[in-house]
């Protein structure tokens, strides 16, 4: 599990081990960790041209001590002073002895930058607040015109540590070199889309419980049902789908396909498209009446191309009130903003940043700018496991808990009907028995993973089918050890 941690715990397990250590022990650390990745990235060290952009606090510190090693190793190492005066004074002390030089021209920096084979943003860290500064813009202007990398210290500066909310101007970096810990920022969008690879480097802090998780490969082996000797396809599960209409029977066709690559024994379709359904997958059990006399379900997945008629307002009260745990999707959510009845069970909604944005009120920029705070904000007011799709899918609780941040999928999954297939997948794995947290993740990860598979590498387009098809591929490739 990779996890993130929220700069005030940072901040506080900092202090907590600094005050054992010899002083500046850490930012030692940090630049070592700074200064090794740039000479990787680099190659050759000696010779190359190194700006380093230094704000005025620790975050400019470390980017002038690694500075400082870089010109030791024979670089020409230049730092752009922001605010000459307030400029860490020990980093540059150790820059200028290291044969390093120092400018506050800041025109003149801008041209160094053109030169550059990798600039060292060291603007600001987990201390900023707001977009870049006017006098800071330019400068990551320039680092990203430049053909040389951009390497960020701690972060990009101008996003949100906490969030990945970016209010203004930000550094857009082709490599993060992070300290201690991830920050919540650097693994969601928009933030996530500045870091570039991120990379950890160790510190020694211990900042407690995170804020933030990204699920591993590794994890996944051991939240995947496997069955047993004595599991028949009623223990496995059944997954119950109400999915479709006379005209969206498509809906159906893929909220099935997903459900049928997931962990249940069984897939019952209830719901006016099971002619289609069951010319598709013969292996499918269908019901054309209500949902309540369908007979046993242990999960329901309810909203894809349901629309808003009667049927569909009936069914949906029918399954919140069935005791067994519900997903809701697409059509599903409009019609749970005029529901009354208190679900039965575990609930999860599964909506995107329209859909997010409609049961709060709100507009989809707002959720798309502020992902985190509006995916906990619904799972708070709704008391529902929320999975919040789109570029980054999260997965938050009611209850305070981390939230789940998926590490898998591409901008390819943006494709009709994509969605159809994660919550058939995510109501399967609901029936087997894992609860809406890890149903949810488990899903929307392997969701992702057989979209890699099925668009390739560099990629093509590809259907809600081809990731349905690819998903049993991907469940092998998660559950394969090393
Ligand atoms: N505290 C520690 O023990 C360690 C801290 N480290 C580094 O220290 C950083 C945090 O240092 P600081 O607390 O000094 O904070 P920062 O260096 O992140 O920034 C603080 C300064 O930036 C200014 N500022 C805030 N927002 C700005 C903006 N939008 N544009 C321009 N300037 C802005 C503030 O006025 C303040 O002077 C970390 O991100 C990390 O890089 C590392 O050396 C590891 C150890
Ligand atoms: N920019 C993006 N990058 C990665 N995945 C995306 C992006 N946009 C959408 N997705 C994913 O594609 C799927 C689309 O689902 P959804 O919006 O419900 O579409 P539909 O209703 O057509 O099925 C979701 O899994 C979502 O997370
Ligand atoms: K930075």
């Amino acid at each position: 599990m990779r996890r993130a941690h929220a700069v005030a715990d940072v901040r506080d397990a900092e202090a907590a081990l600094m005050r054992r250590l010899p002083e500046g022990t850490l930012m030692r650390r940090a630049a070592a960790g700074l200064a090794a990745t740039c000479a990787g990235l680099l190659g050759r060290v000696y010779g190359s041209r190194v700006v380093l952009l230094v704000g005025s606090g620790d975050n400019g510190g470390d980017a002038l001590y690694a500075g400082a090693l870089l010109a030791r190793r024979g670089a020409g190492v230049t730092a752009a002073l922001l605010a000459p005066e307030r400029a860490h004074p020990g980093g540059l002390d150790a820059l200028r002895a290291a044969g390093g030089l120092a400018v506050t021209d800041l025109a003149a920096a801008t041209r160094l930058i053109d030169r550059a084979d990798v600039v060292l943003d060291g603007i600001v860290g987990i201390g900023g607040k707001g977009g870049l500064r006017d006098d800071a813009a330019p400068l990551a202007a320039a680092a990203d015109r430049s053909a040389g990398l951009t390497v960020a210290v701690d972060l990009p500066s101008g996003i949100d540590p906490d969030t990945g909310e970016v209010p203004g101007a930000a550094v857009r970096a082709d490599v993060t070199v992070t300290f201690g810990t991830h920050k919540p920022g650097l693994l969601v969008d928009p933030g996530a889309r500045y870091a570039g690879a991120v990379r950890l480097v160790p510190i020694g802090i211990d900042p407690g419980p995170p804020v933030l998780e990204a699920l591993h490969h590794s994890d996944l082996a051991g939240l995947l049902p496997v069955p047993g000797e004595l599991s028949d396809k009623y223990r496995r599960g059944v997954v119950g789908v109400v999915a479709g209409s006379a005209r969206y029977p498509g809906a159906a066709v893929l909220a099935v396909a997903g459900a049928l690559a997931g962990a249940a024994g069984a897939v019952r379709y209830v719901g006016p498209a099971a002619d289609a359904v069951v010319r598709r997958f013969p292996e499918v059990l269908v019901h054309a009446g209500p949902p309540a006399d369908a007979g046993r379900v242990q999960a329901w997945v309810i909203g894809p191309g349901i629309g808003d008629g009667s049927g569909a307002r009936e069914a949906i009260a029918q399954v919140l009130g069935s005791g067994v745990p519900v997903l809701v999707d697409a059509d599903g959510l409009a019609l749970l903003r005029d529901t009354t009845v208190e679900p039965s069970a575990e609930l999860l909604l599964t909506p995107h940043a329209g859909e997010a944005a409609a049961l709060l009120g709100t507009d989809r920029a707002a959720v798309e700018a502020a992902r985190l705070a509006h995916v906990r904000e619904l799972a708070r007011a709704r008391r529902a496991t929320v999975l919040l799709k789109g570029s980054t899918t999260l997965v938050a609780d009611p209850v305070p808990a981390p939230v789940r941040v998926n590490p898998t999928g591409t901008g390819w999954l943006a494709t009709a009907g994509s969605g159809d297939v994660l919550s058939g997948l995510a109501g399967s794995l609901l029936a087997a028995g894992l609860t809406a947290r890890d149903a949810g993740s488990v899903a929307a990860y392997l969701h992702g993973l057989a979209a890699r598979r099925a668009t390739g590498v560099p990629g093509a387009p590809i259907t809600a089918m081809d990731v349905a098809a690819a998903l049993p591929g991907a469940w092998r490739d998660a559950v394969t050890p090393g």
